[in-house]
C-alpha cells in the first residue's frame, strides 16, 4: 500500500497500489488540470497534500507563502526538476537542455543564457518575430473569403514553429504557405510528447532507467537529432567564416561563447506584467565556468523550441477563444490597437506593442486562466523540514530525491485569490487592481530562480500576433466552439479537448 505520506503525518489521496494516482491520467479518465483540482480541494484547509505519481510520493504545495519558501527562499534545497532518466553521456542533446540540467551545471548554463533574454535583447529580435507574424497574417488576408473557419491551434503552432526556426536556428521557413517543410516535420516529431511511443519511453525511463539504456531508447530519433545538429553546426560555420551577424539567438549564444558581453540598454520597456525577473541567485553566479560547445548550443535551441512551441501557441489559442466568446473585451482591445497605431502613423514596432496596456491585461488574464503548464515540480537535493504552522501540522521531513509539486493551475483558479476565477476579467490586471494580487499567486511561468527563462519572448510573440490579427479580423465563435471549455486529457498543458474551432471574420 502507498502510505508514505500518512506515515510522515501528511494527509494524502487514496492511491491504487501500482499506478498510484496516475491511473486517471494514464487511462485519460481525467485531464491533468481537473486532477490537480481534485487533490487541491481534497483537504481544503491544509497547506499541502500528498499524492503518488505512479509509485513516486509527491507533495503538492498549495499555500503561496510555502511555495515562495521552497521555490525562492530555500531554493538551494530544491534546485532541480525531476529527471527523465537520460544523462549527458547517453543522450547529450536531451540531457544538457536547460530544463533538465541539475545543480551547478544548471546554474552555470542559466547564468550564461539569461543575458540573452533581457528586454533589450527582445527588442533586437523583434524584427524577426514581426516578419513571421506578417507572413502569417498575409496568408489569411490573401484568401478572398470574408469568413475563414479554422482550428486556430495548428495555425498558431505553425507560426511559433517559424519564429523559433528563425530566432533560434537561424533559418527562415513559412509553414503556412509550405505546410510540409522539413523543419516543421522534424520539429513536430520532437515536440510531440503525446504519442503512445513517447509515452511508453517516458514510462520506462521513470520505472527502469537501466533497461531504457540497455535497449538504447532515446527520446529523439536519430533522424531528428542529426537534422537539428546539422542546422546549427552549418549555421555556426557559415557565420564564423563569413562574419555574418543576424539578430537572433545563435548570434547571442556565439557572443556568449566568445566572452563578448554587450551592455544591456536598461531603458528599453519591458514586455509585460507577467515577466519573471531573473533571480539574484543567477546574477551572482560566475558567468564563465565552461565553454559552450556546439552540442550545448543545439540542445538549448531545441529546448527553446520544445518549451516555446506548444506553450506559446496554446496561449494564443486560449486568448483568441476568450476574445471570441467575450466580444466586449475584443472590441475594447481592438479600439486600443487602432488608437495606438493611429498615434504612431500606423507603425507597429517593439515600442508601440508595449504601449498597449489593455493588451497586456488581456494576455495576463489569459495566462492566469490557462497557465501554459498546469503544474511544475522540484526535487529535494538537501534534507529539509517544513516546520508546522498550525496545531494539526507535524514537521514534514523531506530527504534528497523527494519530490514537491506546485499546482500552478489550481492556485491561479482559486477564488480566494481570484474571485469568479472561471470568468475572463482582464481588469484584474489594471494598474489600480494589480497591487491587490496576493503575492506568489500569479505563477503562470513558474516561480523562483528556476522559473521560465523565456517569459519576455513568449509575451512578445503573443502580443505581436494579436495586434496583427485583430487589426484585420474579428475572431468569432462557430457552431463547434465548445463553451465552457473541457480540457484535453492527454497533455500537461491547459488546452481544449476539441481544439480551437473559431472563425476569422474580415473587418470592413
Ligand atoms: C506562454 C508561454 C510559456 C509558458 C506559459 C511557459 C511556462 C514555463 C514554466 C511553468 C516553466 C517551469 C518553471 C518552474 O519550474 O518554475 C518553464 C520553464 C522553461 N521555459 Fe517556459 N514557458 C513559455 C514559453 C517559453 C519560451 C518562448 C521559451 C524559450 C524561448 C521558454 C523556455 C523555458 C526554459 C528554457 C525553461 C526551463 C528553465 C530552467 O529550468 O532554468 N519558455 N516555462
Amino acid at each position: 500500500k502507498l502510505t508514505t505520506w500518512t506515515r510522515r503525518g501528511v494527509k494524502q489521496t487514496h492511491p491504487y497500489t501500482i499506478l498510484g494516482d496516475s491511473w486517471r491520467n494514464i487511462f485519460q479518465v481525467m485531464s491533468i488540470p481537473d486532477f490537480l483540482q481534485k487533490v487541491y480541494y481534497m483537504y481544503p484547509n491544509t497547506r499541502y497534500t500528498g499524492f503518488y505519481q505512479i509509485l513516486k510520493p509527491v507533495l503538492m504545495i498549495k499555500n503561496p507563502e510555502l511555495i515562495k519558501q521552497i521555490a525562492i527562499k530555500d531554493f538551494d534545497h530544491f534546485t532541480d526538476h525531476r529527471s527523465l532518466g537520460t544523462d549527458e553521456d547517453f543522450e547529450p542533446l536531451f540531457a544538457t537542455q536547460l530544463f533538465f540540467l541539475k545543480g551547478q551545471r544548471w546554474r552555470d548554463m542559466r547564468a550564461l543564457l539569461s543575458g540573452s533574454f533581457t528586454s533589450s535583447k527582445m527588442k533586437t529580435m523583434y524584427g524577426l518575430i514581426a516578419e513571421s507574424a506578417d507572413h502569417f497574417t498575409d496568408y489569411f488576408l490573401k484568401q478572398s473569403i470574408d469568413l475563414i473557419e479554422l482550428d486556430l491551434k495548428p495555425a498558431f503552432t505553425r507560426f511559433t514553429n517559424d519564429v523559433i526556426a528563425s530566432t533560434s536556428f537561424g533559418i527562415q521557413v513559412d509553414s503556412m504557405t509550405e505546410p510540409d517543410n522539413q523543419f516543421y516535420r522534424m520539429g513536430s516529431e520532437i515536440a510531440n510528447f503525446n504519442n503512445l511511443k513517447t509515452f511508453f519511453k517516458i514510462f520506462a525511463y521513470l520505472l527502469v532507467p537501466s533497461l531504457s539504456r540497455f535497449l538504447n531508447m532515446k527520446m529523439f530519433s536519430k533522424e531528428s537529432s542529426t537534422f537539428f545538429t546539422d542546422i546549427i553546426s552549418q549555421t555556426i560555420k557559415m557565420r564564423e567564416e563569413k562574419n555574418i551577424v543576424r539578430p537572433d539567438m545563435i548570434n547571442l549564444l556565439l557572443e556568449v561563447r566568445k566572452g563578448i558581453v554587450k551592455k544591456d540598454d536598461e531603458s528599453v520597456t519591458d514586455t509585460g506584467f507577467a515577466v519573471v525577473e531573473e533571480s539574484q541567485h543567477i546574477s551572482k553566479t560566475p558567468k564563465k565556468h565552461r565553454e559552450l560547445t556546439d552540442t550545448d548550443i543545439t540542445a538549448q535551441a531545441i529546448i527553446f523550441f520544445l518549451a516555446g512551441f506548444d506553450t506559446v501557441s496554446s496561449a494564443m489559442s486560449n486568448c483568441c477563444y476568450e476574445l471570441a466568446i467575450n466580444p466586449e473585451a475584443q472590441d475594447k482591445l481592438r479600439e486600443e490597437i487602432k488608437s495606438v497605431l493611429a498615434e504612431n502613423n500606423g507603425e507597429i514596432s517593439y515600442e508601440t506593442t508595449l504601449k498597449m496596456e489593455y493588451l497586456d491585461m488581456v494576455v495576463s488574464e489569459t495566462l492566469r486562466k490557462y497557465p501554459g503548464l498546469s503544474s511544475t515540480d522540484r526535487i529535494c537535493v538537501k534534507s529539509y523540514t517544513i516546520e508546522p504552522k498550525t496545531p494539526d501540522e507535524e514537521p514534514v521531513h523531506l530527504k534528497p530525491g523527494d519530490m514537491v509539486f506546485f499546482p500552478n493551475f489550481s492556485v491561479l483558479r482559486d477564488p480566494k485569490y481570484y474571485p469568479d476565477p472561471d470568468k475572463f476579467i482582464p481588469e484584474r490586471f489594471s494598474e489600480e487592481n494589480r497591487s491587490k494580487i496576493v503575492p506568489y499567486t500569479y505563477i503562470p511561468f513558474g516561480i523562483g530562480p528556476r522559473a521560465c527563462i523565456g517569459t519576455r519572448f513568449a509575451l512578445l510573440e503573443v502580443k505581436t500576433i494579436l495586434i496583427r490579427l485583430l487589426s484585420k479580423f474579428e475572431v468569432v465563435p462557430v457552431e463547434k466552439t465548445k463553451i465552457p471549455m473541457a480540457f484535453n486529457r492527454s497533455t500537461l498543458s491547459v488546452v481544449s479537448d476539441n481544439g480551437y474551432p473559431l472563425a476569422l471574420k474580415r473587418l470592413k
